[in-house]
């Protein structure tokens, strides 16, 4: 088995410091993703899963520790450096899809790799080839309005694998769904799991989608623990 680290999370804290008082958020987290590994991160509201997400996803700095995707340090860069190692790294799936509403799926599926300098033509190319890989052919020329829920999921899925990052960060990414829809979704997730070797990091309430991942951790007292199946 290969077991390349591609996120590493060294040490990492956050204090958010509001009207004199200090909140500590997460405290000395440690976690190692490596090629084609899924974990999902779980905890109680207001445990910090989102604050963890977005700084491995170089969103927002720690207040202490580092961030490393594919052996580059997120936070000892410019911000100019930052997202370009995002754009070419990283792949982001929200609750809530961020599709831009005056674009079809192609061009929307297609931002990323335009942004990242890729030549109109051949964006478009990828962009249809990963909307196929999603089981959206016929949906190519869709705007977001015109497409279903699941649907739109999955055109942003598309969109955050189409640069083939080296891993997916997702949070809640089927809590807008119904059950079917989620499942379909998650079967997707699995597909593309296998055949791009993309790792994946979600962040859900969904004790269901949690397990079928290859870790579940839990974020509690600011600090990572592992769950099993018994004590979720
Ligand atoms: N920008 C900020 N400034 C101050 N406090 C913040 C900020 N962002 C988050 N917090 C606080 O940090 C804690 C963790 O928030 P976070 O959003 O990471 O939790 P969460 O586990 O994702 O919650 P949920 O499951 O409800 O989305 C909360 O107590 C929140 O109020």
């Amino acid at each position: 088995m290969n077991s390349k680290a591609v996120l590493v999370c060294d040490a990492v804290g956050k204090v958010y410091t509001e009207a004199g008082s200090a909140l500590e958020v997460l405290k000395d987290v440690c976690l190692t993703i490596t090629e084609g590994e899924r974990i999902s991160i779980m905890g109680t509201s207001g445990s910090g899963k989102s604050t963890l997400l977005n700084i491995l996803g170089g969103l927002e700095a720690p207040t202490q520790g580092e961030v490393c995707v594919g052996g580059e340090s997120l936070y000892s860069v410019s911000e100019e450096k930052r997202a370009q190692i995002r754009n070419r790294q990283l792949g982001f799936v929200y609750q809530f899809h961020h599709l831009l509403p005056e674009f079809d799926a192609v061009e929307n599926v297609a931002m990323p790799l335009l942004l990242g300098k890729v030549a109109i033509n051949e964006a478009r190319t990828r962009a249809q080839e990963m909307l196929k890989a999603v089981g959206l052919s016929a949906r190519l020329t869709h705007k977001p309005a015109q497409l279903s829920g699941g649907e739109r999921q999955r055109v942003a899925i598309a969109r955050a694998l189409v640069t083939q990052p080296a891993c997916v960060l997702m949070d809640e990414p089927t809590g807008n769904l119904d059950n079917h829809t989620a499942n379909d979704v998650q079967d997707l997730m699995a597909r593309l799991n296998q055949e791009f070797r993309t790792s994946f990091i979600i962040v859900t309430h969904d004790a269901e989608l949690a397990h079928r991942m290859d870790r579940v951790l839990e974020l509690r007292e600011g600090g990572l623990h592992p769950l099993t199946k018994d004590t979720a």
